[in-house]
């Protein structure tokens, strides 16, 4: 993935009617001038990024000078080619791995630095593989998340009843290993939601969901960017 990539197309949500425009490539996209206080603002920004895998004699170049502006309050739509490098992209933003090269501010600071509260509780992020524990509830499961993000257990329970109803998920019972895999999939979701962060990074997250939810996670997903405070970033082969 590099940049410009003919594989990538970013997305923003157009915010008077909520649609997404696969078409529209954000001003900050098209001029790369840029200075350490403006990428500070935005809810993501990516400078000359460069990663690869393998060995230094045969690398898999993935991300190769890429750059990304994601503004707060928007939806950005990461689309490309299985195999580009989106779930690379996102597993660096949310500081899981890193970069060989380039720079990545996400809400004003660098992933894994003290105080960046990223990797933490200011980031919601629903990786594509799921990572539940199975021998756990779903109600056990929003429990052990909601404590780790420092939420009281008043504030877990009203949370789940919301997510439980808007996710369509079965009893609260019901142990993680003995759901289909589209609703492991939908708690692993509601786990991202659980504490309302203040960037959200969904990996495919309509996989295994009806058209009908679909479309209410859509909704959701607009309504929570709206005043500004929340950002999204989503990869899906679901353009519409
Ligand atoms: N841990 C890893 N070690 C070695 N190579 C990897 C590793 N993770 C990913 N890759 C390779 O990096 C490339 C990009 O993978 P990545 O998962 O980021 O792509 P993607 O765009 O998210 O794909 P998809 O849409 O299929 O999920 C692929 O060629 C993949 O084989």
């Amino acid at each position: 993935m590099g940049d410009p990539s003919p594989d990538v197309v970013a997305a923003v949500n157009d915010p008077k009617n909520g649609i997404v425009n696969p078409a529209f490539t954000p001003p900050s996209l098209l001029s790369q001038q840029s200075t350490v206080w403006t990428r500070k603002q935005q809810a993501v920004c990516v400078r000359h990024a460069f990663k690869h895998y393998g060995s230094k004699s045969n690398p898999n170049h993935v991300l190769s000078n890429l750059n990304m502006t994601v503004a707060k309050g928007t939806i950005y739509g990461l689309l490309g080619a299985s195999g580009c490098g989106k779930t690379t992209l996102l597993s660096c933003i949310v500081g899981r791995r890193r970069l060989n090269t380039g720079e990545i501010w996400v809400l004003g600071g660098k992933p894994g630095t003290k105080g960046s509260g990223v990797p933490g509780k200011r980031v919601g992020y629903m990786p594509q593989e799921i990572a539940l524990y199975g021998e756990f509830s779903i109600k056990e499961t929003m429990m052990y998340f909601g404590w780790i993000f420092g939420m009281e257990t008043p504030e877990i329970d009203d949370r789940l009843q919301f997510l439980l109803n808007f996710l369509d998920l079965p009893s609260q019972s019901r142990l993680v290993k003995n759901l289909s895999g589209g609703q492991q999939r939908r708690v692993s979701f509601a786990v991202a939601l659980m504490h309302d962060p203040e960037l959200l990074i969904l990996d495919e997250p309509t996989v295994g969901v009806d058209p009908l939810l679909r479309q209410s996670i859509w909704n959701h997903l607009v309504q929570i960017t709206k005043d500004g405070n929340k950002t999204v970033i989503i990869t899906t082969h679901y353009i519409e």
